[in-house]
């Protein structure tokens, strides 16, 4: 999904900080292994940074255990719970924390020449890893969540590039050992890097997020595992990051031994990084007849046999393509972790939970696997085997470290083929041989509901495109009370009367009469038996895509959604009783195929759900189930966006509803300004179609605010993108359609809570009584669908009857997360504007020709 805020320059400093931070982590690792591997902690000769060092003064052993204490400097702040580094963000301040350290990491490096010794070189270690954390973490937090664990290749390849680069200038006219003094200016160089970061850290609107007591609520970081849930088993492309990070450290006694000089380590990191990207970019069309989990099991068996080769061949260019080929299977892997679902258990199994591969244990693995290396490196075994008569093999320190690891790869590899994957070692043959080809459409279009990847395969692939002629179609999903109807209302407000557009509004189960009639079965008093259940879930859906949803986007509407397929495989999947992978092909099958172009994941604390829903009366028998159900069905939810991040917005539904409500707005815009969607006065003039009846709507006069072709009135109110309007705040005085204004809400903290510091930054409000309590709730609670979107011939609309459950939630926060709030609102209405202005200028030329 494109957001607008990709060519945001703030973006891009913070894409220089992290490319500086790995090419810091790099001049660290060259420099820590020649210094301590040649003077130790002590002073070198002339008191300065080493000017010259050959490959022959460099004792192995040395050089691994300043490298080992360095990487373990490195990675104490990756290792401190995320609490700490929230608690800290939470009292400084997210922006202050991060130039801080930024600032002083850029000092260390500064200071390295000056210094000259080694333990100055392992404190640079220590700030260095702790600002990349913390940057790292921020990213995560903040609302456009820039960056996912699959970018970490780019920014290392920029870094080692440019260590490639400056080392073989500097080599070139040096000599060989000319590497080592280029890393005084690549250290400039990563100052400078960090400084940028640290004066960006300012302008980007990121969030504090409260610490929680917890588990952390960073997307794509430490997923919550409430209850019994059991962590997701991702050692298979583990084991291949950390042969990959031994490979990376391993370099530098390959590099000392075969005398590549820091150009050689660049140029194997390189080779690697490139390598992961590639990997990364063609891991769904890797062996798509495979599972992923034998994928990732073969992947890793390949791994093994690699890194033996590598210590084999004891060829500096062999060392570097073989690096490169061990980081396409890491790419490779990587995405097939995080496109397995829950659907690699068996669906009775007692351990649901699939998790991301996060950007932390990318981390964590490939630094766990240097490590080792650098153990074994400390023996310093070497030795000679004689090949024939006139032939003797000399294995050195470093290919001894290469061979014990690439064995132990091999085994952890057939290990990983037999435990991974839940069908063990059944039908392998049969599936390696049609590996090459995809069964996806085949079996679907045969209506093959159940085999096709009940094995285990990758859901995302299930789901084939069937691309629409027009519209935009959008689906909001999450827990019940995760706040889906009041971010429906908003965002259909906004997009009916800011941008002119015609919008259908609708739900599942429920959103065509004869749904609401499957729905009063399926969510009534004690429900029915499971697969009648799924079933009539996946009914409600046909019938809602081809009556309402279709035709609908065939008039290029913008249909939202409450609810779509994600919500049966989440829940139907949840009771255990299906495989994930079925329930997606029943959908796949009902709806033939029709994907939304993005789903608005809002995801929620369960608890925090269980409260909001409790002032809204009896709860249904899905509602009712055991706080495990509603974890494992967050759990779904979070694994099928990870699946397929491009499709997915994932938002932290714990925050103010105004917040959110923008953050969808940033990522709906480019989607609109790209669709070809019609202007509510294009679609009021189709006519009327006996497939979008108006039962249980409200009709109301259409807006006057959204004649055809009128230009945007800049006295209008804009809810949730005026740049003036202060944030959070709820919006009082008239509605913009005219309906009476709601008396200001007591601002009290929300049910449960006791009203401490912490309580004070993200106070609830709760809506006037009787707001969700008055005659419009009870239409949509009992009878009708949320929104039968018809047309009459008096260019009247129905609009639906959600019910107005006021505004959310106010934060008093501090005043420079409202300063970036209010800069990322005046980006918005900005964008809005310009969306509007395009589409006033299109519709001016097409009525000029
Ligand atoms: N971001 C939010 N923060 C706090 N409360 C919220 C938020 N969004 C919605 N709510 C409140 O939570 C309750 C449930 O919200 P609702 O939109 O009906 O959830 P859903 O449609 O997902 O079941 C409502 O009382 C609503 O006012
Ligand atoms: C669409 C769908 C909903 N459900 C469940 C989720 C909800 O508990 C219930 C729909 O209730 P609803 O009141 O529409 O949801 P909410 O409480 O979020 O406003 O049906 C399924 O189990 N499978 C599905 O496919």
């Amino acid at each position: 999904m494109n957001i607008p805020s990709r060519r945001d320059p703030t973006r891009l400093s913070i894409g220089v900080l992290e490319s500086a931070g790995w090419l810091g982590l790099l001049l660290l690792v060259g420099i820590g292994y020649v210094v301590g591997g040649s003077v130790g902690l002590g002073a070198p000769s002339d008191g300065t940074f080493p000017p010259a060092i050959s490959g022959e003064d460099i004792s192995v052993r040395a050089g691994a255990g300043a490298l080992l204490a360095l990487l373990v400097l490195y990675c104490v702040a990756w290792l401190l719970p995320v609490r700490v580094w929230q608690q800290l963000s939470y009292r400084l301040g997210q922006a202050v924390l991060i130039a801080g350290l930024a600032g002083l990491s850029a000092l260390s490096f500064v200071l390295i020449p000056v210094v000259g010794r080694l333990w100055w070189v392992w404190i640079a270690a220590l700030l260095l890893g702790a600002t990349t954390r913390v940057a790292t973490l921020a990213e995560s937090e903040s609302p456009q969540a820039w960056h996912r664990e699959t970018t970490i290749w780019r920014a290392l390849s920029i870094a080692a590039t440019v260590l490639t680069a400056g080392a073989l200038t500097a080599q070139f006219m040096l000599g060989p050992e000319g590497g080592l003094r280029s890393a005084t200016w690549l250290g400039y160089l990563v100052a400078a890097g960090m400084l940028t970061g640290a004066v960006a850290a300012f302008y980007v609107p990121w969030r504090v997020s409260k610490p929680s007591s917890g588990a952390s609520r960073v997307h794509g970081e430490h997923r919550p595992h409430a209850g019994r849930v059991s962590p997701p088993k991702t050692w298979g492309a583990g084991a291949i990051l950390a042969l990959l990070g031994a490979t990376a450290v391993l370099s530098q006694p390959v590099v000392a031994e075969l005398g590549g000089g820091q150009a050689g380590f660049g140029f194997i990191v390189l080779l690697l990084a490139l390598g992961m990207g590639l990997g990364i970019a063609t891991s769904s069309r890797t062996l798509p007849g495979l599972s992923r989990p034998r994928l990732v099991g073969l992947a890793l068996v390949a791994a093994g046999l690699l890194t033996l080769a590598q210590g084999v061949v004891q060829e500096l260019t062999a060392v570097a393509v073989l690096g490169a080929v061990l980081g396409w299977l890491a790419g490779v892997a990587i995405v097939a972790q995080l496109a397995q679902t829950d659907q690699l258990e068996p669906s009775q199994s007692s351990t649901p939970a699939r998790g991301p591969f996060s950007r932390l244990q990318v981390h964590n693995w490939s630094a766990a696997g240097a490590g080792v290396a650098l153990l074994i490196a400390l023996t310093e075994l070497s030795g000679s085997a004689t090949v024939s008569e006139n032939v003797t093999w000399q294995i050195s320190p470093s290919s001894s470290v290469f061979l014990i690891l690439g064995v132990a790869g091999v085994v952890a590899g057939i290990a990983a083929i037999v435990v991974l994957d839940p069908r063990r070692l059944r039908d392998m043959g049969q599936e390696i041989r049609s590996a090459w080809t995809k069964p996806v459409d085949s079996e679907a279009d045969r209506g093959n509901l159940a085999d096709s990847e009940a094995g285990g395969g990758n859901l995302a692939l299930t789901m084939a495109e069937h691309p629409e002629s027009g519209g935009l179609f959008i689906a909001f999903e999450g827990g019940d009370g995760a706040g889906k109807s009041t971010q429906l209302k908003a965002i259909d407000r906004w997009l009916r009367e800011d941008l002119g557009l015609s919008v259908v509004l609708t739900r599942e189960p429920g959103g065509t009469p004869e749904g609401v009639r499957l729905r009063d079965i399926v969510l009534g008093a004690d429900g029915v038996a499971p697969r009648a259940e799924a079933l009539l879930f996946a009914a409600d859906r046909g019938h809602h895509v081809n009556r309402l949803i279709r035709p609908a986007l065939g008039k290029h509407s913008v249909v939202l959604t409450d609810r779509y397929m994600d919500s049966s495989i989440a829940y139907q999947g949840a009771g255990r009783d299906f495989d994930a992978g079925e329930i997606a092909q029943l959908s796949w099958w009902a709806t033939e195929g029709l994907r939304p172009a993005l789903t608005v994941l809002l995801d929620v604390d369960p608890e925090v759900a269980r409260a909001r829903r409790a002032g809204r009366g009896a709860e249904d028998h899905l509602e009712r189930k055991s706080p495990d159900f509603h974890s494992r069905v967050r759990e779904r939810f979070l694994s099928l966006a990870d699946q397929n991040p491009d499709r997915y917005l994932i938002l932290d539904a714990g925050e103010p509803a105004e917040l959110l409500t923008e953050q969808i707005q940033a990522a709906l815009l480019p989607l609109i300004s790209s669709a070809d969607l019609a202007e509510a006065g294009e679609s009021l003039s189709a006519p009327p179609s006996e497939s979008m009846p108006g039962r249980g709507g409200q009709v109301v006069p259409r807006p006057a605010e959204f004649p055809v072709a009128s230009a945007p009135n800049p006295a209008s109110p804009r809810p949730g993108v005026s740049p003036t309007s202060a944030p959070a705040r709820p919006a009082s005085g008239s509605e913009p359609n005219g309906a009476p204004a709601r008396p200001a809400a007591p601002v009290r903290p929300p049910a449960g809570t006791t009203a401490g510091p912490e309580t004070e930054v993200f106070e609830q409000v709760r809506p006037p009584a009787g707001v969700m309590a008055g005659p419009e709730t009870e239409v949509f609670e009992q009878v009708g669908p949320l929104v039968e979107p018809t047309f009459d011939n008096n260019e009247t609309q129905v609009i639906p009857t959600i019910p107005d459950s006021g505004p959310a939630a106010v934060s008093t926060e501090p005043v420079e997360i409202l300063d970036a709030l209010s800069m990322q609102r005046a980006r918005l209405s900005a964008q809005a504007e310009a969306e509007r202005a395009a589409r006033q200028q299109r519709r001016n030329t097409n009525r000029g020709q």
